[in-house]
This record gives C-alpha cells, sequence and structure tokens, in this order.
C-alpha cells in the first residue's frame, strides 16, 4: 500500500498559545512493499509524522493517502477500524501496552478486536509467537512473568496477529541485547519479503544501512532529504550541517580516505567496506 504525505503540517494544540509544529509542510512517498527508515535527531517528528499513517493524529492542513484512504483534518473518527487493521503500530517500548492476563490473550486481542472470531485469533496467537522466536508454552503464562525482550516480542506479535499490510515500528530494538535486535530486525526484514510494507524508526544507522530500502531524513518537523540510504548518507550537504550521523562503515571509510584510500562513495554496509578495502589493497 503506497502512502503519500502532501504538504502535511501538524500543530500540536493548535488553536491554544503553546502551540509548537510536529510537522511542517511535508511531502513525502512511502513505496508499498519497501522498507523505509525514518531518521532524525530526537524531537524532529518522526513519531508525528509516523501517527499520521494511522490517523492517530490528523494533519493540521495538507492530506496523507494510505491507499484508497484520505486523511485530513476533516477525517472523522469513526470508521478508522479498517485503516487500523490495514496499519499495524508497534509503539517505543510495547511491553508496557501488554494488560492481559495471559500471553495468549494479548495476542488475541487485535484480531478478536478487528473481527476474527476466538478459533481464528488462537490460531494467529499459535503462529505468531512462534514466528517472533518464542516458544508456544509461553502462550499460557502471565505476560509480566516474561523477560523484558520476550514481552516485547509478544507486543509484537499482537500487532502482526491481525495481518497488516503496513507495519510501523517506533524504535522497536531500544533496549534489547545485540542477538535479541538482530533477531527482530531479521524478522522484520523477512516480513518485508513476504510483501508486508516496513516503516521503521530509528537512532541506529547501521540497521538504516543494512535493512533499508529507502530512507527519509526529517529536521524539526521537515523533511529534509529521502532516497535509497547509500545515496542520502553519501549527501555531502546533510553531512557538514550535521543533521545525520554516518553507519560505522561509512565513518571508518573516511577515516581510511585520510589515509589514501579512495572512495567513489562511501560504502555503508561492513560487507560494502569490505569488498572495497579488498580491491584497493589488491589492486584491483
Ligand atoms: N502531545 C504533544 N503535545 C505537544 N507537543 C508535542 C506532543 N508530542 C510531540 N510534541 C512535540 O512535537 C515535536 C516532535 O515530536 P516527536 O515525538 O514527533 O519527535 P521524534 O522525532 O519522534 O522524537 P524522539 O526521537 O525523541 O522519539 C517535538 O518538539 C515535541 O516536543
Amino acid at each position: 500500500m503506497e502512502i503519500t504525505f502532501e504538504h502535511v503540517t501538524h500543530s500540536y494544540e493548535a488553536n491554544s498559545p503553546t502551540a509548537s509544529l510536529g510537522l511542517d509542510d511535508v511531502s513525502l512517498t512511502i513505496k508499498d512493499k519497501l522498507f523505509t527508515a525514518i531518521v532524525g535527531q530526537t524531537g524532529s517528528g518522526k513519531s508525528t509524522l509516523v501517527r499520521h499513517i494511522n490517523a492517530l493524529l490528523k494533519p493540521t492542513s495538507g492530506k496523507v493517502i494510505v491507499g484508497k484512504r484520505v486523511i485530513t483534518s476533516e477525517t472523522n473518527n469513526k470508521n478508522l477500524k479498517p485503516l487500523r487493521k490495514q496499519v499495524g503500530m508497534v509503539f517505543q517500548f510495547p511491553e508496557s501496552q501488554l494488560f492481559e492476563d495471559t500471553v495468549e490473550k494479548d495476542i488475541m486481542f487485535g484480531p478478536m478486536n478487528f473481527g476474527a472470531t476466538e478459533e481464528e485469533a488462537r490460531k494467529a496467537a499459535h503462529t505468531m509467537i512462534k514466528l517472533v522466536g518464542l516458544d508456544e508454552s509461553l502462550l499460557s503464562k502471565s505476560p509480566f512473568d516474561l523477560s523484558g525482550g520476550q514481552m516485547r516480542r509478544v507486543a509484537i506479535a499482537g500487532v502482526l496477529a491481525s495481518d497488516p499490510e503496513t507495519v510501523i515500528l517506533d524504535e522497536p530494538t531500544a533496549g534489547l541485547d545485540p542477538v535479541g535486535r538482530l533477531e527482530i530486525m531479521n524478522l522484520f526484514k523477512d516480513l518485508q519479503e513476504k510483501g508486508k510494507t516496513i516503516i521503521l524508526i530509528t537512532h541506529n544507522m547501521d540497521d538504516v544501512a543494512d535493512y533499508a530500502d529507502e530512507m527519509a531524513v526529517i529536521h524539526s518537523g521537515k523533511l529534509i532529504a529521502q532516497g535509497p540510504p547509500k545515496e542520502v548518507f553519501n549527501n555531502q550537504e546533510l553531512l557538514q550541517d550535521d543533521v545525520l550521523t554516518l553507519p560505522h562503515s561509512a565513518s571508518f571509510a573516511k577515516e581510511l580516505q585520510q589515509k589514501g584510500f579512495h572512495f567513489d562513495k562511501l560504502p555503508i554496509t561492513i560487507n560494502e567496506l569490505g569488498t572495497e578495502i579488498k580491491q584497493q589493497l589488491n589492486g584491483d
């Protein structure tokens, strides 16, 4: 499902003296079935942006087009269920939203809310718990008896259980250990390869380089760059202005440039960097 922002401005508490601008005239297309990363400094407007996609927030002006649905300031809060089913949202620290007395009930909540029968929802819970790398035996436990990483996976399973076409992830790996992070990121890439559109908010530029097809950079509520990560991370203006940090491989490549290595474009993943170094050492 393609998602388009057309001149979207969002002002928090628009009519109050303390109004603040969350988004400022953003026009952006998020392509169907791709993995798009949204990056930007703290407070730049990333969460505000993605919350427009399932109409948790509405534009103060402009419009957001999600598939066939158009969201404007006039959009009625009724009839948003089909949109919320199409667009699943994993919030920051989603485990804080678990509330049922068993893991199974927690995962079943979403699908049943969207009209699935108990049997369908239970089946989804059994499929999803395995998909997120947990044992089915956990379904009968209280979510509050699980580790933080397990709770995070249960919360993600709960969103995936409704089979959304688009999955929005707001820093889904924050606070996870490196192995947990890798597993969760690979799960999202796998979901994309199976046909879902993935939108990831992250501060981790290595994840952007390793997983994203496209990235969008938000700064002070404005979209300041969009494109494939290799292009954006090689945008000299952004780097000079210090609005973007580089993936580790690109930073290291910059250091190597001082030692005589030459890169037409900074490599952004460890594989690209390794290949370039080997070629140059071999004089290719
Ligand atoms: N509910 C709110 N009421 C008023 N202002 C808000 C509200 N939520 C966010 N803002 C403001 O809007 C701006 C953008 O916030 P937003 O949460 O979208 O940023 P972010 O890029 O997601 O930040 P972070 O990386 O810290 O999560 C900030 O200036 C923030 O203070």
